[in-house]
């Protein structure tokens, strides 16, 4: 197991590596929400891997390494089958690659929901072998009890609530949540519980805007936002889905980029170099010197 958290840029000789930035904590983070009307909105994305992590962390606050990566990296259907195993890699991974942006790292379905204490044992399992700064779990009123716990055991906590993609099966799908009243008196709730809870933040996901707002000016945590209103104290996308890796996206996502086009083309050329055997040419090959 790794202990030291540096990633290793011997063999990546493209880019420098960035100069060191000091780390923010999760304090820092916290207190974003009481810095007046000119608080900056904080900036979060998704990481899954060193490089990835490496060249999003000098343009973020947060990096969350999320358990889309079950969709995103590993072809899953859902994340209902992402383990623990697989979020400490990933975790360790992003760690190595940033310097500056607090890393937060998704609990997978099954491990914190059982009781306070397995949401311990995974949680600090998560700290353990990843070196990130906070760990974030699903649910709002049934985890205030487990978000206590952990938070205050030194584990800061990042609740996410409204669209909770882990309870796919009892939401019935993906759709935007707080339509009714009885929804926006819930999430509502919600929100209000896990911050009172002692959750440093929360990510607020597919929900009408007009809840969006109320919640933000709510509660006294940074709320983050997919897929919920501007006017929240930050926005968190899928990293893959904000550069344009996929055709189809939820409506909540902005393409920022076309990078499924720019391998399709990488590709389609190194094969036809490679089928003209115009690669490898002079220069990528060894020759004795002269
Ligand atoms: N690549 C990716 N991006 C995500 O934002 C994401 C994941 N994966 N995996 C975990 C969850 C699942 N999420 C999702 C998945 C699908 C929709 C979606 O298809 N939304 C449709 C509406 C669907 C409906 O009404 O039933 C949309 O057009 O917004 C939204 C969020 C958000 N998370
Ligand atoms: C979409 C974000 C908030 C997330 O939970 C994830 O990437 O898993
Ligand atoms: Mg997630």
């Amino acid at each position: 197991m790794s202990t030291t958290f540096t990633l290793d840029t011997s063999t990546s000789r493209a880019t420098p590596t960035p100069a060191p930035m000091k780390r923010l904590t999760v304090p820092a983070i916290q207190r974003r929400k009481f810095e007046g009307k000119t608080a900056e909105p904080l900036v979060m994305l998704t990481a899954y891997t060193a490089r990835q992590a490496q060249l999003l962390d000098p343009h973020c606050d947060m990096l969350l390494v999320g358990d889309s990566l079950g969709q995103v990296i590993y072809g899953l259907p859902s994340t209902l089958a992402v383990t623990l195993d697989m979020m400490c890699a990933h975790g360790a991974a992003v760690v190595r690659g940033s310097y500056h942006s607090v890393v937060v790292v998704d609990m997978p379905f099954g491990s914190y929901e059982a009781s306070p204490q397995q949401a311990f044992a995974s949680a600090s399992r998560i700290m353990a072998e990843t070196g990130a700064a906070a760990v974030k779990l699903e649910g709002g009123q049934v985890m205030a009890e487990t978000i206590a716990f952990l938070s205050q055991r030194g584990i800061p906590v990042m609740a996410h609530v409204g669209l909770t993609p882990q309870a796919v099966n009892a939401l019935g799908g993906y759709g935007a949540r707080g339509k009714s009243q009885e929804e926006h008196a819930k999430i509502m709730a919600d929100a209000r519980a896990v911050a009172q809870a002692g959750a440093f933040a929360l990510v607020l996901e597919g929900v009408m805007e007009e809840l969006a707002v109320a919640i933000t000016d709510s509660v006294d945590v940074p709320v983050i936002g997919i897929g919920a209103s501007a006017h929240c104290d930050g926005q968190v996308l899928v990293t893959e889905d904000m550069l344009g890796m996929f055709e189809r996206v939820p409506r909540f996502v902005k393409r920022f980029d076309n990078i499924a086009q720019t391998i399709t083309s990488a590709a389609e050329r190194y094969a036809a170099d490679v089928r003209a055997r115009s690669f490898p040419t002079e220069e990528q090959v060894y020759r004795p010197k002269k």
